[in-house]
């Protein structure tokens, strides 16, 4: 099999949409993408652009070149066909360096990951199902979703905490037959033993002390559609037997209850544990674990696919501004913009084989972005950089500060949230900076809601809040930064968003 050279665009300079067009400084050339994401093809017209990095002549991207055939190989380096349609150039690159990505810029404002990948084995009508990326192991998880997804059977999923076991879950229930129907998840890891049978199974009024009224249970509340086992490796021994015996009759009897009520749900478990191990220590029951995998699914770590990341980055940066609305400081109308996502950065990614897992990396990207609010160019602050050092020294990062938008059910219920009393002047200050000064951003990092950050920031003393500036205040600040919002934003250490209004009432822009 001859490798491929792929080529993904890791940010454009103006996160341009469907059918924009974005100039490129040296004459003429343009680049547009077609398509939102970055599987389809990109269109890259025009005059030779420069490979600063590491091309040794000046090359063209043809319309449709998105990958290149490796042609020779010698003490020179690499030789790759860029070959959309036909060849036109050759690139040389250490064949080293491209086995774990090489990044590079386009005429110094376009950032690229290139790599190599098998992507003519991804058949064309082989849906994506909302998994980004498409290393080898990433197109094998969307064919076996695709084989199994409307069969009616049991899927065990499984792999590390945090690879998409949730999502490949999610995507097997909106491709089977039971899509328009319930999708409900269990988090048998937070289920409590004690209340276990009635969570799942349902509980009769008075039947313990607590159960005021009658409770249906996950299973009928799953009832014609899918109830998803998560962490089913941590089900206490009682309610694996429990569960067992619901799989096998396919009827639950709620506690208290009398009669056993028929259910028709397609069971879906996820487990990051070593069942066969569990099993043979006794842990685990080896029926269960038989009655679960009609189907087996292993997700592989992020690490092992490297080639993902830069479609991750891209994916969860334009989801972390959608979500908490942040807006690129820079003119979007610019082509000549400086690459949000410096080749630096990237490559610390890359270099770093990012060890950490998918949630991870979406917090690190979501750090990136709150902490360089109000840059044009995203940059590697001390909180980012003891990421990704942390990540170098291969530690365990500390659980994302913020509730799992993604997760859902009985995961969000278990989710903790803190009380502001906890929070020291110290703590809300560090929140806050990191939050570019954001109350409603600075709540989601430190797990307390908008209006505990208001309280707390009224009650500490260190902070002000936009309306507590006089008019004097605010108009000496800005004469100081001339005009600038995001600078005066930062000197006041005050929400860009009220300063503006603010500044909007007082006749100042
Ligand atoms: N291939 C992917 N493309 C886009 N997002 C992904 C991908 N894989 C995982 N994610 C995202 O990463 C986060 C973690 O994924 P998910 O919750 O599905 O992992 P998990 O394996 O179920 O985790 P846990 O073991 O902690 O339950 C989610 O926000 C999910 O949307």
């Amino acid at each position: 099999m001859i490798p491929r050279l792929h080529l993904t665009i890791l940010l454009h300079p103006q996160e341009s949409r469907i059918g924009d067009r974005v100039a490129l400084p040296e004459g003429p050339s343009e680049i547009s993408r077609r398509t939102p994401d970055f599987h389809k093809p990109t269109q890259v017209l025009g005059k030779p652009l420069g490979l600063p990095c590491i091309s040794r002549k000046p090359f063209f991207l043809i319309p449709r070149a998105r990958e290149g055939v490796l042609v020779k190989r010698d003490e020179h380096g690499t030789k790759l066909r860029v070959n959309g349609v036909s060849l036109k150039q050759e690139l040389f690159v250490d064949m080293t360096a491209l086995s774990r990505g090489v990044v590079i810029t386009l005429a110094e404002h376009l950032v690229l990951l290139l790599h190599f990948s098998d992507l003519g084995a991804v058949p064309r009508d082989l849906p994506d199902f909302g998994l980004v990326g498409f290393a080898d192991e990433v197109v094998r998880i969307r064919h076996e979703i695709q084989q199994v997804a409307d069969l009616d059977v049991p899927v065990l999923i499984r792999g590390e905490t945090g690879v998409g076991k949730e999502l490949v879950a999610q995507a097997i229930h909106q491709h089977g037959h039971r899509s328009r129907r319930p999708f409900i998840t269990v988090n048998l890891g937070a289920l409590p033993s004690t209340l276990a049978a009635a969570e799942l199974f349902g509980a009769k009024r008075g039947s313990f002390t607590g159960a005021t009224q009658d409770r249906s249970g996950y299973f009928v509340a799953a009832d014609s559609g899918v109830l998803f086992l998560d962490e089913i490796g941590e089900a206490p021994e009682e309610v694996q037997a429990m569960l067992l015996r619901a799989l096998e009759t396919l009827e639950v009897t709620p506690l208290g209850g009398q009669r056993p009520v028929s259910v028709d749900v397609r069971v879906l478990a996820a487990t990051d544990a070593d069942l066969e191990r569990d099993i043979q220590q006794q842990r685990f029951k080896a029926p269960l674990l038989h009655r679960l995998s009609g189907f087996e699914l292993l997700i592989p770590p992020l690490r092992e696919r490297p080639e993902d990341l830069g479609l991750l980055f891209t994916h969860f940066s334009r989801g972390v501004e959608r979500e908490l609305g942040i807006v690129p400081a820079r003119d979007s109308k610019d082509p000549f913009a400086l690459p949000r996502l410096p080749v630096a950065l990237m490559e610390r990614f890359v270099a770093n084989r990012w060890s950490g897992n998918i949630r991870q990396f979406r917090n690190l990207v979501r750090r990136l972005h709150i902490s360089n609010r109000g840059r044009e160019v995203l940059e590697e602050t001390p909180q980012i950089s003891r990421l990704l050092d942390a990540e170098i020294n291969a530690l365990p990062l500390a659980a994302p500060p913020s509730v799992d938008v993604a997760a859902k059910g009985a995961k969000d219920a278990a989710a903790p949230k803190r009380k502001p009393r906890s929070i020291e002047e110290n703590e809300l200050l560090r929140a806050m900076e990191d939050a570019s000064w954001e109350p409603k951003v600075a709540a989601e990092i430190l797990g307390i809601s908008r209006a505990s950050v208001y309280d707390l920031i009224r009650r500490g003393g260190t902070l002000r809040v936009a309306n507590d500036f006089s008019e004097e205040e605010l108009r000496a600040a800005h004469q100081r930064c001339n005009g600038n919002a995001a600078e005066m934003s930062r000197q006041l250490k005050v929400s860009v968003v009220a300063l503006t209004r603010r500044l909007r009432g007082m006749g100042l822009e």
